[in-house]
């Protein structure tokens, strides 16, 4: 099976910093997991996303997604098969929902019949009634809607590979639960591979087939998240469960 994403001893390094962003980092995602990428801030989190659809470059080594090194590729080109949640929504602020969520099918010179389908499956898998949403500018929407329509606005083409950068961070704790469950639901229907950041263990515990926990630009530990809370790889894991309530039996201390 070809892996959804493998890097190969990448190292990045940002102009004038002391110590790399990313520092060797090796692993292989396989097709339909949904990695959660976890740790402190600056740790390198956003830096690893990034690099899988060329936001960044690596100084050294390789990014191969579905088994193509992404150097070879037009990075235009490959994000129109990866899609990207940010916590800022990125949503066009002059555009309606229904105009933000066909911008990649648009592209793709989807014709008008089969954009207009989407836009209402997609309205519906995330709970918003198309009659009633498909209209509106993204300023006549709520948070945890906004964070809704960046979502499926990235599904909409059924891109293989989803990156989501702390996507429900400044949204309240009952709104973000709701949408984590919406989230696994989609996750679990698509079938596709889903790389999510975030700093709160028990959203990756949550979510995650699989956690990445990275500090300092070095991988901590790759694992399940009951490998994970069983078997803590180094201090800092042990650290990050323990400071959010977790100890290595897996309950909440
Ligand atoms: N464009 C950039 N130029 C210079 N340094 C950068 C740049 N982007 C990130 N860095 C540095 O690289 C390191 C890793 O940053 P990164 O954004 O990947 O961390 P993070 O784990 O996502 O943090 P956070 O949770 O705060 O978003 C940090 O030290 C950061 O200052």
């Amino acid at each position: 099976m070809t892996p959804a994403v493998e890097f190969i001893d990448v190292t990045k390094r940002f102009p004038g910093a002391t110590s790399p962003a990313l520092d060797h980092v090796n692993l292989t995602i396989d097709p339909g997991e949904l990695v959660c990428v976890l740790g402190t801030s600056g740790g390198g989190k956003t830096t690893f996303i990034k690099l899988i659809n060329r936001l960044h470059d690596p100084d050294t080594g390789t990014v191969l997604v579905n088994g193509q090194d992404v150097s070879q590729v037009d990075p235009v080109e490959l994000r129109r098969g990866i899609g990207y949640v940010i916590q800022q929504t990125g949503l066009f602020p002059h555009m309606t929902v229904s105009e933000n969520i066909a911008c990649v099918p648009k592209i793709l010179k989807w014709d008008r019949g089969r954009i207009d389908a989407r836009v209402d499956e997609l309205l519906e898998l995330v709970h918003l009634d198309p009659s009633d949403f498909r209209d509106r500018y993204p300023s006549q929407l709520s948070g945890g809607q906004q964070q809704r329509i960046g979502l499926v606005r990235a599904l909409a083409a059924s891109p293989e590979i989803m990156l989501l950068d702390e996507p429900f961070g400044a949204i309240d704790a009952i709104t973000r639960a709701k949408l984590q469950d919406e989230l696994l639901r989609i996750h679990r229907g698509s079938g596709k591979t889903f790389v999510f950041v975030t700093h709160d263990v028990t959203e990756a515990l949550k979510l995650g087939t699989k956690v990445l926990v990275v500090d300092a630009g070095r991988v901590q530990q790759y694992a399940t998240p009951e490998e994970l809370l069983a078997h803590p790889a180094t201090p800092f894991v042990r650290e990050l469960l323990e400071t959010q309530g977790y100890t290595p039996e897996g309950r909440r201390a």
